[in-house]
């Protein structure tokens, strides 16, 4: 196979959980393809602590000798990290312990994504696309896209795919089939326990869900529950939140990206589709055009269940953003 020229992907948070779990998969080929050579410019903190342990995964990169990694850059300035990427995964925030909600992290977390977005317009590629996984992650990269003049705003782009893959298997468990069978399952909103997982439009081998799954009270109450509660339920059960199904969810994230044709969810700059506030970054169906860009997939009907899953999930994200609307002054 052809190789590629090498693509420049940033990482922030490398030495963190979900970074431990994620470079090996980039450095392999998982999420940009087998023919696809990365240079891996990994972030940390500026603390001792976090760069020796960046340096010892830089280390283990080293040691699995991928052809496809073509140079680590290991660095504690946004600066240095994100010049000429690609693509910046903005993974490093703190993550929440038990009893906190992902909205408790807005004041602390959502200062870093100031500086980082602005450090990413000043000197990241052309086409550079921004991915946000820090939590909570919606606000953070309406936070980061919000300092940025150069790159459009539709570039950044919030993970709710860990969420769809939840409902994907909670789905398919339901309806005792195999995981493949179910399709079209799209997360709407927060990355949040008001997100809501839209089951009406799901298909299970062909048919829709709802004629296959139908215990209507199970879609609505347990189903949305189980989906929109799972990360709680994850460090509930690990004591720390997750990270190996976190850097899946990204990878998947990033490869249904460059992958034109693909139908997928994303947290998106709202353009009032599904009844979202403007400006508000909200999960929605896309379906990739080229590489990198993608549309909006509108017209699902929704019933008035649906409209009031739309409209809390909404009402969540606006008054997160009116929470940090002095910090993106
Ligand atoms: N959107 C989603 O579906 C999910 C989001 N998350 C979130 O991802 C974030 C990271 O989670 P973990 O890897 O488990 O946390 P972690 O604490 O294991 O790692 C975070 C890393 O980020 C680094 N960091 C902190 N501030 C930084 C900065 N300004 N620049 C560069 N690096 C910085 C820390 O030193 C640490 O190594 C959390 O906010 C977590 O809540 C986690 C799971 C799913
Ligand atoms: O729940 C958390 O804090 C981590 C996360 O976002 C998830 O697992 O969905």
């Amino acid at each position: 196979m052809a190789m590629k020229p090498p693509i420049r992907v940033a990482v922030t948070g490398a030495a963190g959980q979900i970074g431990y779990a994620l470079l090996f998969r980039i450095a392999s080929g998982a999420m940009f393809g087998a023919d696809q050579p990365v240079i891996l410019q990994l972030i940390e903190a500026p603390f001792e602590k976090a760069m020796k342990a960046l340096e010892g995964v830089a280390m283990e990169l080293d040691d699995c000798a991928f052809p496809l990694l073509k140079g680590i850059v290991q660095t504690d300035k946004p600066e240095v990290g994100f010049k000429d990427a690609n693509w910046c995964l903005l993974i490093g925030a703190k993550p929440r312990g038990p009893g906190m909600e992902r909205a408790d992290l807005l004041k602390d977390n959502g200062k870093i994504f100031i500086g980082q977005g602005q450090i990413i317009d000043a000197v990241a590629a052309a086409d550079a696309r921004v991915a946000v996984v820090g939590n909570p992650a919606n606000t953070n990269c309406m936070i980061a896209a919000s300092q940025a003049k150069r790159l459009p705003a539709e570039r950044f782009t919030a993970m709710v795919r860990l969420d769809q893959n939840r409902a994907q298997t909670q789905l398919a468990k339901k309806a005792g089939v195999d995981l493949t069978a179910v399709k079209d399952i799209f997360i709407y909103g927060n990355h949040s326990p008001s997100m809501f997982p839209s089951f009406a439009h799901a298909t299970i081998n062909g048919k829709p869900a709802t004629s296959v799954i139908t215990d209507t009270a199970w879609l609505q109450g347990p189903f949305c529950e189980t989906v929109g509660k799972r990360g709680a339920a994850i460090i509930a059960a690990r004591g720390a939140s997750s990270a190996a199904s976190a850097a899946n969810a990204l990878v998947d994230h990033v490869r249904s990206l460059v992958t034109p044709g693909a139908v997928h969810s994303i947290a998106v700059k709202s353009n009032g589709a599904y009844g979202f506030d403007a400006n508000v970054w909200a999960g929605m169906p896309v379906r990739t055009t080229t590489p990198g860009s993608y549309e909006v997939i509108t017209g699902y009907a929704m019933d008035d269940f649906a409209k009031s899953k739309l409209a809390a999930t909404n009402k969540e994200l606006v008054e997160e953003r009116a929470f940090v609307a002095d910090m993106i002054k």
